[in-house]
């Protein structure tokens, strides 16, 4: 019997037990069984794995946003609430087995979120479709890690590690230091700040570690060795995540107190529809978006993106470069408003902008 098969029989046998007291173990024996064959289909197969298939879902819209979390804590039902996606949701683990994108729309903006399947330790390595999911979380603008207000604290430690075992920094941002490796000339280090936690030798031990005998660095920011390491290897991931708390329906008010105090976090309940326009104000602040306006036709938002050039927002109205002449800008990225910019010009939020063609 293949795995599929073997899934539908114990759903089956699922669906024709009757639900009380003294079926509770024989049920919970078969939801166990059908998490370990979901998580079976769940490893790639060679051949996937070597083609390096992932979920190859188009980015759309104006920031994206992915679920990470462990099996079962209401990433599904939260997606199935927010958006006009169903995603199903079940109470056995590994029910999602691919990425469901859903589209989100709040204050004029789509924000794309990404339900996706459940990560357990040591996903980082390649266990369960963990590498994909973390390759998914890597080209989020946010990621809200969901976790399930039941089941403690080990939970968000165990997936911050896995984060940051392949180089995700969350809630941190990209440490203050120029780094510049060179041809010849030896390494030379300055600082502008006190620095506390490297010093010189250290730094040239670092280096010295990474086969690295010149370059030029420089700190402006009193960082530590880790951090200086995360400059040296680059390709570091600089990510806003939003612990998301859910099911704080079955937990004692002085619980979910204390979760909602916990920094970057916020409480929810999916199951009672429980604070989820806080979290989506909140949302909204960790995205951080540029709203910018079109002068045609009353103040339109027409761009939202992080940091765009004007290029950016012309390519929004579909024209080509070899058309543009020039942008009007009023707003606070300029000095005088209107004032005529270039395509590489960055706007800035709430800035409004104007397209002169040839
Ligand atoms: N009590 C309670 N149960 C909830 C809440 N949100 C979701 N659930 C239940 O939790 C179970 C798992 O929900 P899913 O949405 O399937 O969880 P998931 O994180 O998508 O799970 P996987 O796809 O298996 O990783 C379901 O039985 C839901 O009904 C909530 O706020 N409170
Ligand atoms: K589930
Ligand atoms: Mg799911």
């Amino acid at each position: 019997m293949g795995i599929l098969e073997k899934i539908s029989e114990i759903e089956k046998e699922i669906a024709r037990t009757q639900k009380n007291k003294a079926t509770e173990y024989h049920l919970g024996l078969l939801k166990a069984k059908l998490a370990k064959y979901r998580a079976q289909l769940l490893e790639p197969s060679k051949s996937s794995a070597a083609k390096g298939e992932g979920f190859d879902v188009m980015k759309s819209g104006d920031a994206r946003v992915a679920l990470i979390g462990f099996p079962s804590v209401g990433k599904s039902t939260f997606l199935s609430l927010m958006t006009s996606t169903a995603s199903e949701a079940a109470s056995y683990e590994f029910t999602t087995l691919t990425c469901i994108p859903g589209v989100i729309e709040y204050k004029g903006a789509n924000i794309q979120l990404l339900d996706l399947p459940g990560i357990i330790e040591g996903a980082a390595q390649g266990k369960g479709r963990g590498r994909q999911v973390i390759a998914v979380a890597r080209t989020a603008d946010v990621v809200i890690m969901m976790l399930d207000a039941t089941k403690g604290e080990v939970q968000r430690a165990l997936l911050e590690k896995e984060l940051e075992s392949v180089g995700i920094r969350l809630n941190k941002s990209k440490p203050n230091i120029y780094f510049k490796p060179k041809k010849g000339g030896g390494i030379s280090f300055n600082s502008t700040v006190t620095l506390t936690q490297c010093s010189e030798k250290l730094v040239q031990l670092i280096l010295h570690e990474y086969k690295i005998f010149n370059a030029e660095v420089l700190f402006r920011e009193d960082c530590s060795p880790d951090e200086f390491i995360d400059v040296i290897v680059g390709n570091r991931v600089y990510m806003p995540c939003l612990y998301v708390y859910n099911k704080i329906d079955q937990i004692s008010m002085e619980e979910v107190d204390r979760l909602a105090r916990r920094p970057h976090s916020v409480v929810i309940s999916c199951g009672m529809k429980l604070n989820l326009d806080y979290l989506l104000e909140k949302l909204w602040e960790y995205l951080a978006l540029t709203c910018i306006y079109t002068k045609k036709r009353g103040r339109s938002l027409s761009c939202l993106t992080r940091c765009p050039s004007v290029l950016q927002c012309h390519r929004i109205h579909r024209s080509l470069a070899s058309q543009f002449k020039y942008a009007l800008v009023w707003g606070t990225s300029t000095k005088y408003s209107p004032q005529r910019v270039g395509l590489t010009h960055m706007m800035e939020h709430e800035d409004v902008i104007q397209i002169v063609k040839k």
